[in-house]
């Protein structure tokens, strides 16, 4: 198909040099189409992962993990034959298959020496900024200490209007959440192909193509059987979010050898490449410029103006000598110069009341004068962007 490239080097050098990565695996493969959970897969994406993330150097990754098939582990728990159609029996269903789930992934990752954790997330959790940012606090945190979280949808405690309902969607949200590089979606086919290939025997496989690109929904299909959900329209869709923070997307097949250490040494044209347009820091700031408007501001001295401004630091309590307005933990706010002049804005960690209290003292006061901290700076630099 024809597609237009980015003007620096070949997108396929940005899955090699990607970092951060969020992987997410459909329900068809973990559940081996809903016969049950696939211990042989999931021991063997544990080790591909562990491999990355005890890589050397420049080698070395942080991976987050999404993983569905609560739903369809549940049902074969239950005794179930068919998907259920009402909500309560699919989150009963989903309750009971996320312990046989996350029991899995914690030994498996355990065995290749990886610590994990579950993270259950809502689209509420998301939309809600100080949800957003205490979210993604953790995830950072985690990763830090080189913990993998292992993500679902919260499903006990969603109905229809505010489900994400496919895990595809919850990936790019997440690698918006921790600004990944990358989003990998491994599913039961080899890639995106131009029709769905269980349909159409002439479909062929799209090796490259720009996320957001409109010709590629009308080559999505949905589910190809009953135990997925999204089929790939899900995916076309969660590329094109994923690049609206700069991630790229790759769609693979989830059982192709050594998928994840090949994809990330740079082997081509392994599943199909969904390329963000965008650069991951320009997609962060329009983010910023797009969704929030400001409700208040700090004003800095001319110390903190330099560490922000020529040396790419976040913004500490300690610099800030004035707060205006009115705003809460989450929302974006304005940043000063003595004399007026807007330098920057951000996400508050603090509310305005909160940061009165802080300015100009040093971090480590912060517990002492607050009686909890929600983090060290006031504003972090990835939720900074200059003006
Ligand atoms: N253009 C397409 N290319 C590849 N697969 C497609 C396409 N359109 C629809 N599909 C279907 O999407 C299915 C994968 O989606 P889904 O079952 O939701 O997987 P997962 O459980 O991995 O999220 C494939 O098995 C395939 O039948
Ligand atoms: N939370 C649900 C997610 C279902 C879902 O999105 O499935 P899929 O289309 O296979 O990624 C579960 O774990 O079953």
């Amino acid at each position: 198909m024809v597609c237009s490239l980015p003007t620096d080097a070949s997108p396929w050098d940005s899955v090699h040099r990607a970092r951060r990565i969020v992987v997410k695996v459909g329900s068809s493969l973990v559940t081996n189409q809903g016969q049950g959970l696939d211990a042989q897969a999931i021991s063997e994406w544990a080790r591909q992962i562990s491999h990355i993330v005890h890589g050397a150097g420049d080698d070395r990754r942080e991976v987050i993990l999404v993983s569905s098939g609560a739903i369809a582990e549940g049902m074969k728990r239950m005794g179930l034959s068919r998907r259920p159609r009402e909500l309560h029996e699919l989150q009963a269903a989903a309750a009971v298959g996320q312990m046989g789930l996350i029991q899995m992934y914690e030994s498996m990752l355990r065995h290749y020496q990886l610590g994990s954790a579950q993270v259950l997330l809502t689209h509420a959790d998301l939309a809600d900024r100080e949800r957003y940012l205490n979210a993604r606090v953790t995830l950072l945190t985690l990763l830090k200490r080189g913990i993998v979280p292992v993500i679902n949808e919260n499903d006990t405690v969603v109905n229809d209007e505010i489900r994400f309902g496919d895990n595809d969607t919850l990936g790019a949200l997440v690698a918006n959440l921790v600004v990944a590089d990358l989003l990998v979606i491994l599913t039961d086919q080899n890639g995106f192909y131009t029709a769905d290939p269980r349909k159409d025997p002439q479909a062929r496989k799209v090796h490259l193509a720009r996320a957001g690109d409109p010709a590629l929904e009308a080559m999505a299909g949905g589910a190809g059987t009953n135990i997925g959900t999204g089929g790939m329209l899900t995916k076309i869709l969660a590329a094109k979010r994923a690049a609206r923070s700069g991630a790229s997307t790759i769609i693979a097949w989830g059982r192709e050898p050594d998928i994840l250490p090949r994809l990330m040494a740079g082997e081509h044209n392994l599943g199909s490449l969904l390329y963000a347009p965008m650069h991951k820091l320009q997609a962060r700031k329009q983010w910023i410029a797009d969704h929030l408007q400001l409700h208040g501001s700090v004003v800095l001295d001319a110390g903190a103006v330099r560490k922000i401004r020529d040396e790419g630091k976040s913004l500490l309590p300690v610099g800030i000598v004035a707060v205006k307005g009115s705003f809460t933990r989450g929302e974006v706010i304005g940043i000063e110069d003595e004399s007026g002049t807007q330098i920057a804005r951000g996400l508050a960690n603090y509310s305005a009341e909160e940061a009165r209290k802080l300015s100009r003292h040093s971090s480590e006061d912060i517990e002492h004068l607050l009686g909890y901290i929600a983090e060290p700076e006031m504003v972090h630099r990835d939720n900074l962007v200059l003006i």
